[in-house]
């Protein structure tokens, strides 16, 4: 069976957002952000007409996920050295306590994106891309095999992890 690839590579692929990377050793970044861009490269066979799917329709997909995450502060949820605490209405406040760092910050909470991550690493990040990515794909019936997700931080750098479409469960 042909099985064929639809790369997205398009310039408004994008979302601006704020992070801090914590590694290994303690040690965490300032807080800073980059225009994060977004590849997508989908496989599919060919259904009636020759068509994989509409391209609109995953473009579509792609973009409104890139809105949903641009100008935001990237908040990991799962790091066991931050607490967040969203007690304050609308404000989130973090306290990070690292082996070698001890920080506290407070964002309005409508300028965060609180993903349940334990970094914001591209890894991370292009882990949860995906999988949301997925389920909007899943909700809007695109037909695919697998989906491949590139995040890059700059260019020249690009981070990409690959979904296997799940089995149809109906
Ligand atoms: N394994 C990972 N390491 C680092 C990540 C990451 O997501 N995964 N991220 C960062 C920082 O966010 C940093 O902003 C980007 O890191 P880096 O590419 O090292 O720095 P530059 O953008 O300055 O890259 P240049 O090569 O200087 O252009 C760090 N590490």
């Amino acid at each position: 069976m042909q099985v064929f690839e639809a790369e997205f590579a398009k310039d408004r692929q994008k979302f601006s957002a704020a992070h801090f990377t914590i590694f290994e050793d303690g040690s965490v970044e300032r807080l800073h952000g980059h225009n994060y861009r977004v590849k997508v490269t989908f496989t599919a066979a060919l259904g009636e007409l020759g068509l994989m799917f509409p391209f609109h329709q995953a473009k579509a997909l792609i973009k409104a996920l890139c809105d949903a995450w641009d100008e935001r502060v990237i908040v990991p949820t799962a790091c066991p050295w931050l607490d967040v605490d969203q007690s304050q209405k609308g404000q989130v406040g973090l306290h990070l306590k690292t082996p070698r760092v001890e920080k506290v910050y407070s964002f309005p909470l409508e300028d965060t994106l609180l993903l349940p991550i334990n970094n914001v690493s591209c890894e991370n990040l292009v882990a949860v891309f995906a999988e949301a990515l997925a389920r909007r794909c899943e909700e809007d019936e695109l037909n695919y095999q697998s989906m491949t997700v590139a995040i890059g931080e700059s260019d020249g750098q690009d981070i990409r992890m690959t979904l296997q479409k799940p089995a149809a469960t109906k």
